[in-house]
Protein backbone atom coordinates (compact mmCIF):
# COMPACT_ATOMS: atom_id res chain seq x y z
CA UNK A 1 0.00 0.00 0.00
CA UNK A 2 1.35 3.70 -0.86
CA UNK A 3 0.80 5.86 1.32
CA UNK A 4 0.12 10.08 1.20
CA UNK A 5 0.08 12.70 3.34
CA UNK A 6 -2.39 15.58 3.50
CA UNK A 7 -1.99 18.91 6.18
CA UNK A 8 -4.78 21.57 6.36
CA UNK A 9 -2.07 24.27 8.59
CA UNK A 10 -5.64 26.56 9.34
CA UNK A 11 -5.85 29.15 11.40
CA UNK A 12 -6.57 27.35 14.89
CA UNK A 13 -5.02 24.07 14.35
CA UNK A 14 -2.63 21.92 11.98
CA UNK A 15 -4.58 18.59 10.73
CA UNK A 16 -2.42 16.22 9.39
CA UNK A 17 -4.11 12.54 7.13
CA UNK A 18 -2.07 10.23 5.99
CA UNK A 19 -3.74 7.86 3.44
CA UNK A 20 -3.73 4.83 1.14
CA UNK A 21 -2.69 6.52 -2.66
CA UNK A 22 -5.22 4.09 -4.19
CA UNK A 23 -8.55 4.48 -1.72
CA UNK A 24 -8.37 7.40 -0.04
CA UNK A 25 -9.29 5.12 3.16
CA UNK A 26 -7.06 7.05 6.02
CA UNK A 27 -5.18 5.26 8.13
CA UNK A 28 -3.39 7.57 10.44
CA UNK A 29 -4.28 10.96 11.47
CA UNK A 30 -2.77 13.92 13.99
CA UNK A 31 -3.40 17.16 14.75
CA UNK A 32 -2.01 20.40 16.97
CA UNK A 33 -3.38 23.49 18.03
CA UNK A 34 -2.35 27.06 16.72
CA UNK A 35 -1.60 30.14 18.86
CA UNK A 36 -4.61 32.50 18.52
CA UNK A 37 -4.52 36.00 17.16
CA UNK A 38 -4.08 37.69 14.10
CA UNK A 39 -0.31 38.26 13.81
CA UNK A 40 1.58 35.07 14.20
CA UNK A 41 5.12 33.75 14.50
CA UNK A 42 5.30 31.56 11.59
CA UNK A 43 7.99 28.88 13.72
CA UNK A 44 4.45 28.25 15.58
CA UNK A 45 3.11 26.67 12.71
CA UNK A 46 6.41 24.79 11.78
CA UNK A 47 6.31 23.42 15.50
CA UNK A 48 2.75 22.39 15.60
CA UNK A 49 3.24 20.39 11.60
CA UNK A 50 6.07 18.76 13.32
CA UNK A 51 3.79 17.63 16.25
CA UNK A 52 0.50 16.78 13.79
CA UNK A 53 2.83 14.88 12.07
CA UNK A 54 4.73 13.29 14.87
CA UNK A 55 1.06 12.76 16.39
CA UNK A 56 -0.04 10.92 12.97
CA UNK A 57 3.01 8.34 13.39
CA UNK A 58 5.77 9.59 11.31
CA UNK A 59 6.34 10.16 7.46
CA UNK A 60 8.90 7.17 7.24
CA UNK A 61 6.48 5.44 4.80
CA UNK A 62 5.13 7.61 3.27
CA UNK A 63 5.93 8.33 -0.41
CA UNK A 64 4.43 12.00 -1.36
CA UNK A 65 3.06 14.80 0.50
CA UNK A 66 1.32 17.87 -0.04
CA UNK A 67 0.37 21.16 2.31
CA UNK A 68 -2.78 23.36 2.11
CA UNK A 69 -3.18 26.06 4.47
CA UNK A 70 -5.01 29.03 5.24
CA UNK A 71 -4.82 31.65 2.42
CA UNK A 72 -2.95 35.32 2.16
CA UNK A 73 -1.20 35.35 5.48
CA UNK A 74 2.49 37.72 4.69
CA UNK A 75 5.36 35.99 5.23
CA UNK A 76 7.90 37.95 4.36
CA UNK A 77 11.27 36.25 4.30
CA UNK A 78 15.00 38.37 4.49
CA UNK A 79 17.76 36.97 2.38
CA UNK A 80 19.22 34.68 4.65
CA UNK A 81 15.80 32.95 4.77
CA UNK A 82 14.78 34.30 8.26
CA UNK A 83 11.27 35.72 8.66
CA UNK A 84 11.25 39.68 8.92
CA UNK A 85 8.50 39.97 11.08
CA UNK A 86 5.57 37.82 12.46
CA UNK A 87 2.86 37.05 9.52
CA UNK A 88 -0.28 39.18 9.25
CA UNK A 89 -3.42 36.78 8.95
CA UNK A 90 -5.75 36.94 6.68
CA UNK A 91 -8.06 38.23 9.23
CA UNK A 92 -6.04 40.86 10.60
CA UNK A 93 -7.66 44.11 9.83
CA UNK A 94 -4.79 46.57 9.89
CA UNK A 95 -4.00 46.63 6.21
CA UNK A 96 -7.83 48.28 5.67
CA UNK A 97 -6.79 51.48 4.53
CA UNK A 98 -3.85 50.51 2.23
CA UNK A 99 -6.34 48.36 0.69
CA UNK A 100 -8.37 51.61 0.07
CA UNK A 101 -5.34 53.17 -1.08
CA UNK A 102 -3.95 50.88 -3.64
CA UNK A 103 -7.50 50.33 -5.09
CA UNK A 104 -7.55 54.27 -5.75
CA UNK A 105 -4.17 54.41 -7.27
CA UNK A 106 -4.67 51.08 -9.74
CA UNK A 107 -8.40 51.18 -9.76
CA UNK A 108 -11.03 48.41 -8.87
CA UNK A 109 -11.62 47.11 -12.68
CA UNK A 110 -8.21 46.95 -13.31
CA UNK A 111 -7.36 45.06 -10.42
CA UNK A 112 -10.20 42.65 -11.03
CA UNK A 113 -9.05 42.11 -14.48
CA UNK A 114 -5.17 42.26 -13.85
CA UNK A 115 -5.85 39.61 -10.82
CA UNK A 116 -9.30 38.35 -10.00
CA UNK A 117 -9.05 40.66 -6.60
CA UNK A 118 -10.01 44.30 -5.80
CA UNK A 119 -7.94 44.71 -2.52
CA UNK A 120 -9.74 44.13 1.24
CA UNK A 121 -7.32 43.76 4.19
CA UNK A 122 -7.43 39.87 3.95
CA UNK A 123 -5.48 39.77 0.87
CA UNK A 124 -1.28 39.54 0.97
CA UNK A 125 -0.41 42.38 -1.39
CA UNK A 126 -2.49 44.90 1.41
CA UNK A 127 0.21 43.64 4.24
CA UNK A 128 2.75 44.71 1.86
CA UNK A 129 1.66 47.89 1.45
CA UNK A 130 1.09 48.06 5.45
CA UNK A 131 4.90 46.84 6.11
CA UNK A 132 5.83 49.75 3.20
CA UNK A 133 4.39 52.70 5.01
CA UNK A 134 4.32 51.17 9.00
CA UNK A 135 7.81 49.40 9.45
CA UNK A 136 9.87 50.44 6.53
CA UNK A 137 12.93 48.91 8.10
CA UNK A 138 11.41 45.76 8.00
CA UNK A 139 9.94 46.57 4.17
CA UNK A 140 13.62 47.26 2.96
CA UNK A 141 14.59 43.33 4.13
CA UNK A 142 12.05 42.17 2.14
CA UNK A 143 13.98 39.45 -0.39
CA UNK A 144 10.95 37.28 -0.30
CA UNK A 145 7.32 36.67 0.36
CA UNK A 146 5.48 33.48 0.54
CA UNK A 147 2.34 32.40 1.84
CA UNK A 148 1.85 30.11 4.96
CA UNK A 149 1.55 26.83 2.96
CA UNK A 150 4.31 27.64 1.09
CA UNK A 151 6.60 28.51 3.70
CA UNK A 152 5.78 25.38 5.41
CA UNK A 153 6.14 23.41 2.11
CA UNK A 154 9.84 24.86 2.07
CA UNK A 155 10.26 23.94 5.44
CA UNK A 156 9.78 20.65 4.84
CA UNK A 157 11.72 19.98 2.33
CA UNK A 158 14.57 20.68 4.30
CA UNK A 159 14.90 24.71 3.60
CA UNK A 160 15.38 27.29 6.33
CA UNK A 161 17.47 30.04 7.62
CA UNK A 162 20.19 27.20 8.12
CA UNK A 163 20.04 26.34 4.05
CA UNK A 164 18.48 29.73 2.79
CA UNK A 165 17.75 28.61 -1.16
CA UNK A 166 14.44 31.07 -1.45
CA UNK A 167 15.07 29.64 -4.98
CA UNK A 168 13.24 26.99 -4.01
CA UNK A 169 9.75 28.15 -3.15
CA UNK A 170 7.11 26.75 -4.43
CA UNK A 171 3.77 27.43 -4.43
CA UNK A 172 0.26 27.01 -6.41
CA UNK A 173 -2.38 28.72 -8.47
CA UNK A 174 -5.09 28.58 -6.06
CA UNK A 175 -2.84 30.22 -2.67
CA UNK A 176 -1.16 32.46 -5.85
CA UNK A 177 -4.36 33.65 -6.62
CA UNK A 178 -4.81 35.37 -3.35
CA UNK A 179 -2.04 37.72 -3.10
CA UNK A 180 -3.16 39.97 -5.42
CA UNK A 181 -0.30 40.35 -7.38
CA UNK A 182 -0.69 36.98 -9.48
CA UNK A 183 -3.74 36.81 -12.87
CA UNK A 184 -3.35 34.78 -15.23
CA UNK A 185 -0.40 35.47 -17.03
CA UNK A 186 1.62 35.42 -13.91
CA UNK A 187 2.99 36.73 -10.82
CA UNK A 188 2.33 41.15 -11.61
CA UNK A 189 5.29 42.78 -10.03
CA UNK A 190 4.04 46.34 -11.20
CA UNK A 191 1.28 45.82 -8.55
CA UNK A 192 3.69 44.22 -6.02
CA UNK A 193 6.11 47.03 -6.27
CA UNK A 194 3.50 49.71 -6.07
CA UNK A 195 2.32 47.71 -2.86
CA UNK A 196 6.16 47.81 -1.36
CA UNK A 197 6.75 50.98 -2.90
CA UNK A 198 9.94 50.57 -4.41
CA UNK A 199 11.43 48.34 -7.62
CA UNK A 200 9.97 44.90 -6.66
CA UNK A 201 12.01 43.19 -9.55
CA UNK A 202 14.71 41.54 -7.34
CA UNK A 203 11.80 40.24 -4.28
CA UNK A 204 11.74 36.05 -4.83
CA UNK A 205 8.12 34.76 -5.11
CA UNK A 206 7.08 31.20 -4.87
CA UNK A 207 7.22 29.53 -8.38
CA UNK A 208 3.30 28.27 -9.39
CA UNK A 209 3.64 24.82 -10.05
CA UNK A 210 1.03 23.11 -11.99
CA UNK A 211 -1.60 21.40 -10.27
CA UNK A 212 -0.16 18.31 -10.47
CA UNK A 213 3.64 19.25 -11.24
CA UNK A 214 6.02 17.89 -7.74
CA UNK A 215 9.11 18.64 -6.44
CA UNK A 216 10.57 16.77 -3.81
CA UNK A 217 12.35 16.79 -0.68
CA UNK A 218 15.58 15.55 -1.41
CA UNK A 219 16.85 18.18 0.30
CA UNK A 220 15.43 16.98 3.47
CA UNK A 221 17.59 13.42 3.24
CA UNK A 222 19.45 13.72 6.95
CA UNK A 223 18.77 17.58 7.47
CA UNK A 224 16.84 18.75 10.73
CA UNK A 225 13.33 18.97 8.85
CA UNK A 226 13.87 15.36 7.86
CA UNK A 227 15.22 14.33 11.66
CA UNK A 228 12.26 16.44 13.42
CA UNK A 229 9.65 14.15 12.04
CA UNK A 230 11.43 10.93 11.44
CA UNK A 231 11.23 10.90 8.00
CA UNK A 232 14.67 8.69 7.20
CA UNK A 233 16.40 9.67 4.07
CA UNK A 234 13.54 8.35 1.56
CA UNK A 235 12.82 11.16 -1.05
CA UNK A 236 9.11 11.76 -1.94
CA UNK A 237 7.45 13.15 -4.40
CA UNK A 238 5.76 16.96 -2.88
CA UNK A 239 2.40 18.46 -4.32
CA UNK A 240 2.03 21.95 -5.13
CA UNK A 241 -0.48 22.64 -2.14
CA UNK A 242 -2.97 24.91 -1.89
CA UNK A 243 -4.87 27.37 -0.39
CA UNK A 244 -7.26 25.95 2.18
CA UNK A 245 -10.80 26.31 0.45
CA UNK A 246 -9.51 25.12 -2.94
CA UNK A 247 -7.93 21.90 -1.07
CA UNK A 248 -11.65 21.56 0.89
CA UNK A 249 -12.58 21.55 -2.73
CA UNK A 250 -10.19 18.85 -4.04
CA UNK A 251 -10.74 17.03 -0.96
CA UNK A 252 -14.91 16.78 -1.66
CA UNK A 253 -14.48 16.15 -5.50
CA UNK A 254 -16.71 19.52 -6.12
CA UNK A 255 -18.15 19.42 -9.20
CA UNK A 256 -20.04 22.66 -11.09
CA UNK A 257 -23.04 23.03 -10.11
CA UNK A 258 -22.20 22.69 -6.19
CA UNK A 259 -21.37 25.99 -3.59
CA UNK A 260 -19.02 24.69 -0.74
CA UNK A 261 -20.29 26.59 2.57
CA UNK A 262 -16.95 25.81 5.17
CA UNK A 263 -18.02 27.77 8.84
CA UNK A 264 -14.60 27.55 9.89
CA UNK A 265 -12.70 30.38 11.68
CA UNK A 266 -13.32 31.92 8.29
CA UNK A 267 -16.69 31.57 6.56
CA UNK A 268 -16.18 30.88 2.96
CA UNK A 269 -18.74 30.00 -0.02
CA UNK A 270 -17.31 28.86 -3.05
CA UNK A 271 -17.85 27.36 -6.45
CA UNK A 272 -15.49 25.01 -9.17
CA UNK A 273 -16.07 26.96 -12.93
CA UNK A 274 -13.96 26.61 -15.99
CA UNK A 275 -14.05 30.48 -16.60
CA UNK A 276 -12.62 32.98 -13.88
CA UNK A 277 -15.14 35.74 -12.77
CA UNK A 278 -14.57 39.25 -12.47
CA UNK A 279 -16.01 41.05 -9.82
CA UNK A 280 -14.70 44.68 -10.10
CA UNK A 281 -17.18 45.35 -6.83
CA UNK A 282 -14.92 42.84 -5.33
CA UNK A 283 -17.24 40.99 -3.41
CA UNK A 284 -16.45 37.84 -5.42
CA UNK A 285 -12.62 37.09 -5.08
CA UNK A 286 -11.77 35.34 -8.38
CA UNK A 287 -9.47 32.72 -6.68
CA UNK A 288 -8.14 30.28 -9.07
CA UNK A 289 -8.82 26.22 -7.66
CA UNK A 290 -6.34 23.65 -7.51
CA UNK A 291 -7.26 21.51 -10.38
CA UNK A 292 -6.51 24.07 -13.42
CA UNK A 293 -9.91 26.11 -13.10
CA UNK A 294 -11.57 28.36 -11.40
CA UNK A 295 -12.94 29.15 -7.64
CA UNK A 296 -15.30 31.91 -7.33
CA UNK A 297 -15.18 33.00 -3.08
CA UNK A 298 -16.73 35.12 -0.95
CA UNK A 299 -14.94 34.56 2.57
CA UNK A 300 -16.61 36.30 6.20
CA UNK A 301 -14.47 37.14 9.16
CA UNK A 302 -16.79 36.24 12.01
CA UNK A 303 -18.26 32.28 11.63
CA UNK A 304 -17.57 29.61 13.97
CA UNK A 305 -16.03 32.10 16.38
CA UNK A 306 -18.95 33.93 16.93
CA UNK A 307 -21.26 30.53 17.90
CA UNK A 308 -18.08 29.48 20.08
CA UNK A 309 -17.92 32.82 21.76
CA UNK A 310 -22.18 32.82 21.82
CA UNK A 311 -22.16 29.27 23.65
CA UNK A 312 -19.48 30.81 25.81
CA UNK A 313 -21.70 33.99 27.05
CA UNK A 314 -24.96 31.27 27.49
CA UNK A 315 -22.64 29.13 30.08
CA UNK A 316 -22.76 26.04 27.54
CA UNK A 317 -20.99 23.90 25.59
CA UNK A 318 -21.51 23.36 21.41
CA UNK A 319 -23.93 20.63 22.20
CA UNK A 320 -25.86 23.17 24.74
CA UNK A 321 -26.22 25.93 21.82
CA UNK A 322 -27.57 23.51 19.29
CA UNK A 323 -30.25 22.54 21.56
CA UNK A 324 -31.24 25.82 22.64
CA UNK A 325 -31.19 26.78 19.17
CA UNK A 326 -33.57 23.75 18.01
CA UNK A 327 -35.73 25.00 21.08
CA UNK A 328 -36.68 28.39 19.28
CA UNK A 329 -38.68 29.21 17.11
CA UNK A 330 -37.25 30.35 13.07
CA UNK A 331 -36.53 34.30 12.99
CA UNK A 332 -35.89 33.93 16.94
CA UNK A 333 -38.14 36.35 18.05
CA UNK A 334 -37.47 38.98 15.77
CA UNK A 335 -33.90 39.27 17.62
CA UNK A 336 -31.03 39.70 15.02
CA UNK A 337 -27.70 39.17 14.98
CA UNK A 338 -25.28 40.83 12.60
CA UNK A 339 -22.05 39.09 13.77
CA UNK A 340 -19.62 41.38 12.95
CA UNK A 341 -17.92 41.26 16.40
CA UNK A 342 -14.33 41.32 14.12
CA UNK A 343 -15.12 43.73 11.63
CA UNK A 344 -16.08 42.11 8.54
CA UNK A 345 -14.82 41.56 5.06
CA UNK A 346 -18.54 40.53 3.21
CA UNK A 347 -19.78 43.02 2.93
CA UNK A 348 -16.46 45.03 3.37
CA UNK A 349 -16.38 46.49 6.86
CA UNK A 350 -13.22 46.47 8.30
CA UNK A 351 -14.13 48.65 11.03
CA UNK A 352 -17.53 47.10 12.02
CA UNK A 353 -18.46 45.94 15.50
CA UNK A 354 -21.55 43.38 16.35
CA UNK A 355 -25.17 44.60 16.66
CA UNK A 356 -27.91 42.54 18.01
CA UNK A 357 -30.87 44.52 16.51
CA UNK A 358 -35.16 43.45 17.61
CA UNK A 359 -34.11 42.71 21.93
CA UNK A 360 -38.06 42.63 23.18
CA UNK A 361 -38.52 41.55 27.50
CA UNK A 362 -40.62 38.60 26.05
CA UNK A 363 -38.22 37.65 22.87
CA UNK A 364 -35.00 38.14 24.53
CA UNK A 365 -34.43 34.15 25.77
CA UNK A 366 -31.41 32.16 26.14
CA UNK A 367 -32.69 30.01 23.02
CA UNK A 368 -33.79 32.78 20.78
CA UNK A 369 -29.91 34.41 21.08
CA UNK A 370 -28.58 30.60 20.47
CA UNK A 371 -30.43 30.51 17.02
CA UNK A 372 -29.89 34.43 16.16
CA UNK A 373 -26.49 33.21 16.39
CA UNK A 374 -26.96 30.87 13.87
CA UNK A 375 -29.00 33.13 11.76
CA UNK A 376 -26.85 35.64 11.60
CA UNK A 377 -23.82 33.62 10.49
CA UNK A 378 -25.60 31.74 8.12
CA UNK A 379 -27.54 34.72 6.46
CA UNK A 380 -24.13 36.21 5.54
CA UNK A 381 -22.89 33.20 3.77
CA UNK A 382 -26.92 32.81 1.70
CA UNK A 383 -25.90 36.81 1.15
CA UNK A 384 -22.36 35.70 -0.30
CA UNK A 385 -24.39 32.25 -2.27
CA UNK A 386 -26.53 35.42 -3.36
CA UNK A 387 -23.27 37.60 -4.69
CA UNK A 388 -21.21 34.08 -6.09
CA UNK A 389 -24.68 33.45 -8.21
CA UNK A 390 -25.04 36.81 -9.26
CA UNK A 391 -21.56 36.46 -11.33
CA UNK A 392 -23.36 34.02 -13.48
CA UNK A 393 -22.06 30.76 -11.18
CA UNK A 394 -24.60 27.64 -11.22
CA UNK A 395 -25.61 26.22 -7.54
CA UNK A 396 -27.91 23.48 -7.43
CA UNK A 397 -26.82 22.54 -3.94
CA UNK A 398 -24.79 23.55 -0.70
CA UNK A 399 -22.10 21.39 0.84
CA UNK A 400 -21.95 21.94 4.33
CA UNK A 401 -18.67 21.62 5.83
CA UNK A 402 -16.10 22.93 8.78
CA UNK A 403 -16.23 22.83 12.45
CA UNK A 404 -19.58 23.93 12.80
CA UNK A 405 -21.09 22.11 10.57
CA UNK A 406 -21.09 19.27 12.93
CA UNK A 407 -24.12 21.51 15.00
CA UNK A 408 -27.26 19.81 14.51
CA UNK A 409 -28.55 23.41 14.53
CA UNK A 410 -26.02 24.87 12.36
CA UNK A 411 -27.00 21.65 9.74
CA UNK A 412 -31.13 22.02 10.37
CA UNK A 413 -31.16 26.03 10.42
CA UNK A 414 -28.90 25.80 7.07
CA UNK A 415 -31.93 24.10 5.34
CA UNK A 416 -34.33 26.87 6.29
CA UNK A 417 -31.63 29.79 5.18
CA UNK A 418 -30.52 28.51 2.14
CA UNK A 419 -32.53 28.42 -1.04
CA UNK A 420 -30.75 25.29 -2.55
CA UNK A 421 -30.77 21.72 -1.23
CA UNK A 422 -28.21 21.71 1.31
CA UNK A 423 -25.66 18.38 1.91
CA UNK A 424 -23.82 17.64 4.49
CA UNK A 425 -20.71 15.51 3.78
CA UNK A 426 -20.11 13.13 6.40
CA UNK A 427 -17.35 14.93 8.72
CA UNK A 428 -13.90 15.07 7.75
CA UNK A 429 -11.21 16.71 7.70
CA UNK A 430 -11.76 17.83 4.03
CA UNK A 431 -8.72 20.13 3.28
CA UNK A 432 -6.29 17.74 4.69
CA UNK A 433 -8.15 15.07 2.61
CA UNK A 434 -7.54 17.55 -0.70
CA UNK A 435 -3.95 18.18 -0.02
CA UNK A 436 -3.56 14.48 0.40
CA UNK A 437 -6.06 13.76 -2.95
CA UNK A 438 -3.31 16.00 -4.42
CA UNK A 439 -0.13 14.33 -3.46
CA UNK A 440 -1.79 10.52 -4.65
CA UNK A 441 -2.14 12.62 -7.64
CA UNK A 442 1.54 13.55 -8.30
CA UNK A 443 2.73 9.60 -6.71
CA UNK A 444 0.27 8.19 -9.57
CA UNK A 445 -0.22 10.32 -12.47
CA UNK A 446 -3.69 10.19 -12.07
CA UNK A 447 -6.67 12.72 -10.29
CA UNK A 448 -7.95 10.32 -7.53
CA UNK A 449 -11.64 10.07 -7.52
CA UNK A 450 -11.96 9.98 -3.72
CA UNK A 451 -14.93 12.58 -2.52
CA UNK A 452 -18.07 12.93 -1.53
CA UNK A 453 -20.31 13.63 -4.32
CA UNK A 454 -22.68 11.08 -2.99
CA UNK A 455 -23.57 13.10 0.25
CA UNK A 456 -26.99 12.70 1.40
CA UNK A 457 -29.31 15.72 0.29
CA UNK A 458 -31.51 17.57 2.79
CA UNK A 459 -34.80 18.11 2.11
CA UNK A 460 -34.79 21.59 0.83
CA UNK A 461 -37.10 23.94 3.99
CA UNK A 462 -36.13 27.34 3.25
CA UNK A 463 -37.99 30.30 4.80
CA UNK A 464 -37.21 33.23 3.03
CA UNK A 465 -38.56 35.42 6.40
CA UNK A 466 -35.26 34.35 8.14
CA UNK A 467 -32.89 36.28 5.21
CA UNK A 468 -35.62 38.69 5.06
CA UNK A 469 -35.52 39.74 8.45
CA UNK A 470 -31.66 39.65 8.81
CA UNK A 471 -31.38 41.83 5.09
CA UNK A 472 -33.77 44.56 6.74
CA UNK A 473 -30.89 45.34 9.01
CA UNK A 474 -27.94 46.03 6.56
CA UNK A 475 -26.84 49.00 6.95
N1 LIG B 1 -20.17 20.99 17.25
C1 LIG B 1 -19.73 22.22 16.96
N2 LIG B 1 -20.60 23.26 16.91
C2 LIG B 1 -20.19 24.52 16.62
N3 LIG B 1 -18.89 24.84 16.38
C3 LIG B 1 -17.99 23.86 16.43
C4 LIG B 1 -18.35 22.51 16.71
N4 LIG B 1 -17.20 21.77 16.69
C5 LIG B 1 -16.19 22.62 16.41
N5 LIG B 1 -16.65 23.87 16.25
C6 LIG B 1 -15.85 25.10 15.98
O1 LIG B 1 -15.30 25.02 14.69
C7 LIG B 1 -14.08 25.79 14.64
C8 LIG B 1 -12.98 24.97 14.03
O2 LIG B 1 -13.38 24.63 12.73
P1 LIG B 1 -12.32 24.39 11.58
O3 LIG B 1 -13.08 24.20 10.30
O4 LIG B 1 -11.37 23.31 11.99
O5 LIG B 1 -11.59 25.81 11.60
P2 LIG B 1 -10.25 26.32 10.91
O6 LIG B 1 -10.09 25.48 9.65
O7 LIG B 1 -10.51 27.75 10.61
O8 LIG B 1 -9.12 26.17 11.89
C9 LIG B 1 -13.77 26.17 16.10
O9 LIG B 1 -14.11 27.54 16.28
C10 LIG B 1 -14.65 25.23 16.90
O10 LIG B 1 -15.01 25.76 18.17
O1 LIG C 1 -9.30 34.26 3.81
C1 LIG C 1 -9.79 33.18 3.53
C2 LIG C 1 -10.21 32.86 2.14
O2 LIG C 1 -10.10 33.95 1.26
C3 LIG C 1 -9.96 32.16 4.62
O3 LIG C 1 -10.81 31.13 4.21
C4 LIG C 1 -8.64 31.63 5.06
O4 LIG C 1 -8.13 30.79 4.05
C5 LIG C 1 -8.73 30.94 6.43
O5 LIG C 1 -9.42 29.75 6.42
P1 LIG C 1 -9.81 28.89 7.72
O6 LIG C 1 -8.61 28.73 8.56
O7 LIG C 1 -10.93 29.60 8.40
O8 LIG C 1 -10.28 27.57 7.16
Amino acid sequence: MALVMGVDSSTQSCKVVIADAATGEVVRTGRAAHPDGTEVDPSAWWDALRAAIADAGGLADVEAWSIAGQQHGMVALDDAGRVVRDALLWNDTRSAEAAADLTAELGASALAERTGLVPVASFTVTKLRWLADHEPVNAARVAAVALPHDWLTWRLRGYGPDRPRLDELVTDRSDASGTGYWGATGYDRKILSRALRRDAADVVLPRVLSPHEHVSDAAASGAAASDAVGSGAVVRRVAPGAGDNAGAALGLGARIGDAVVSIGTSGTVFAVTDAPVRDASGTVAGFADAAGGWLPLIATLNAARVLDATADLLGVDHEGLSALALAAAPGAGGLVLQPWFEGERTPNRPDATATLFGMTLAGTTRENLARAAIEGVLCGLAFGLDAIRAQGVEATRVLLIGGAAQSPAVRAIAAEVFDVPVSVPEPREYVALGAAAQAAWVLTGSRPTWGAHAAPVTDRKTMPEIVTQWRERMP
